[in-house]
């Protein structure tokens, strides 16, 4: 034994490791057993405080109207132990029971049993109380009165459970109307809301569509400008045109001069201006003699720049209202307004010397170039343009049947 003073002997410690491995694991599980119970209770005693209805018990109620055998059956198989359930339900499981004993004509059970249910009142508010299943405690008090004929307590129960019944129904109601406020209230704030909403979508459409206006509204207007602007260039662009086009259908292409329908259309309205203000107006014809043989002796081109040449003199030699074009080849006219047959005479004489006098030896010409003038005067003729430019046709014929190179006036005994 290792009780004697020493060294303990080794089957004392497998003894203690068996005991160790065999009873502590059965400690720990009793203890965890401990906890659970006492967390069970725990949960118990909160239920107590509540006071929601399982719905089997609520379904007991029903099944006392229709089947109280099947309620006596389902009674069983409840557990009895009311620690299970908290107030509510074990008062209306009394009350169950003291209808079924009521039933049954088990009066002063019936009694016993309501007596039981009335001391969990205590633990009950009042509103829970008054709800129609908890009222039938009265009912059943009521009824087991009236049974043993204690019709005054009777009458006093059934009153009780009326008072509280109304009670019931007035919190009832107030309850409802005033749910039903709130959710009016919530449903028109919500509706509200929804209003401010599409309100505020309105507006943003509506500034969307200002904008969009405005934005169009300036497109348009650039488009505007830039169609008017190319409008106005196009129009200047083709006023060029038909300016320049104009003023080649009047022009002679060689010389730059005005050409035969320019002089004659200047020469009417002259014309006709002279007449009206019965002033001088006459005409001169011009023809470059042997004009041939300058294109045959020095060529087509060589005769072109003489013919330039001689429109360039002619443009010199003229007054500033004068007009001098050719008419033809190498015939030319001038028409000259406020000038009497003389002063024309004067100006053709002048021309003609020019001619005359001019170098052409750049051109290779060498011997002088000469043209013969015709002169006619508007008061010569009846006064019409054509008529004018005739009769100095007419001279111009004259002076080259007279040797070319000099200037002739027109007279009446000149055939016309
Ligand atoms: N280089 C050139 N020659 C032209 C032009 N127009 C006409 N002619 C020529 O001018 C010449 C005119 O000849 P004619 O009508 O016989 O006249 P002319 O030779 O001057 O004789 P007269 O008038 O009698 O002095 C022709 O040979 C035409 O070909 C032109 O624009 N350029």
């Amino acid at each position: 034994m290792w009780l004697i003073p020493g060294k303990p002997p080794r089957s004392f410690f497998c003894l203690v490791a068996l005991f160790i491995g065999c009873f502590i694991p059965v400690l720990a599980q009793e203890k965890i057993k401990g906890a659970e119970q006492s967390r069970k209770v725990s949960s118990i005693v909160k239920d107590k405080q509540n006071t929601s209805v399982n719905a089997k018990i609520l379904a007991l109620f029903e099944l006392a109207q229709t089947s109280p055998q099947a309620l006596e059956a389902q009674l069983e198989k409840l557990n009895d132990n009311l620690a299970l359930y908290n107030s509510a339900e074990s008062y209306l499981l009394l009350l169950v029971k003291a209808k079924l004993l009521l039933a049954s004509g088990k009066i002063d059970s019936a009694f016993s049993v309501l007596e039981s249910a009335k001391k969990l009142t205590t633990d009950l508010p009042e509103h829970v109380l008054n709800q129609p299943k908890f009222l039938q405690y009265h009912l059943l008090m009521a009824d087991s009165y009236a049974v043993k004929k204690q019709f005054d307590l009777a009458f006093a129960e059934k009153k009780e459970y009326l008072k509280r019944y109304e009670a019931y129904s007035d919190k009832k109601n107030a309850d409802t109307v005033s749910m039903l406020n709130k959710k009016y209230e919530t449903d028109r704030k919500l509706k509200e809301n929804e209003l401010i909403n599409n309100q505020n979508i309105l507006k943003q459409f509506q500034i969307r569509d200002a904008e969009n206006q405005k934005n169009a509204q300036q497109k348009n207007f650039i488009l505007l400008i830039v169609t008017t602007l190319v409008f106005f260039v196009l129009s200047l662009r083709q006023f060029k045109v038909r300016r320049v086009l104009q003023k080649m259908a009047q022009t002679d292409s060689l010389t730059k001069l005005l050409n035969r329908k320019a002089l004659f259309a200047q020469g009417q309205l002259q014309t006709s201006k002279a007449v009206e203000e019965q002033s001088e107006f006459s005409a001169i014809v011009l023809d470059i003699d042997f004009f041939k043989r300058i294109n045959d002796d020095y060529s087509h081109d060589i005769a072109d720049k003489v013919l330039q040449q001689v429109a360039k003199l002619g443009n010199e030699t003229m007054r500033s209202r004068d007009i001098f074009a050719r008419i033809g080849g190498e015939e030319f006219a001038a028409i000259l307004p406020e000038a009497n047959l003389d002063e024309a005479k004067a100006i053709a004489e002048r021309l003609r010397e020019k001619i005359f006098e001019y170098n052409f030896s750049h051109l290779g010409i060498e011997c002088p170039v000469s043209a013969s003038f015709g002169v006619a005067s508007l008061h010569q003729v009846i006064p019409q343009f054509e008529l004018l430019l005739h009769a100095a046709d007419k001279a111009m014929s004259v002076a080259k049947k007279k040797g070319c190179n000099q200037v002739v006036s027109f007279s009446p005994h000149q055939q016309m």
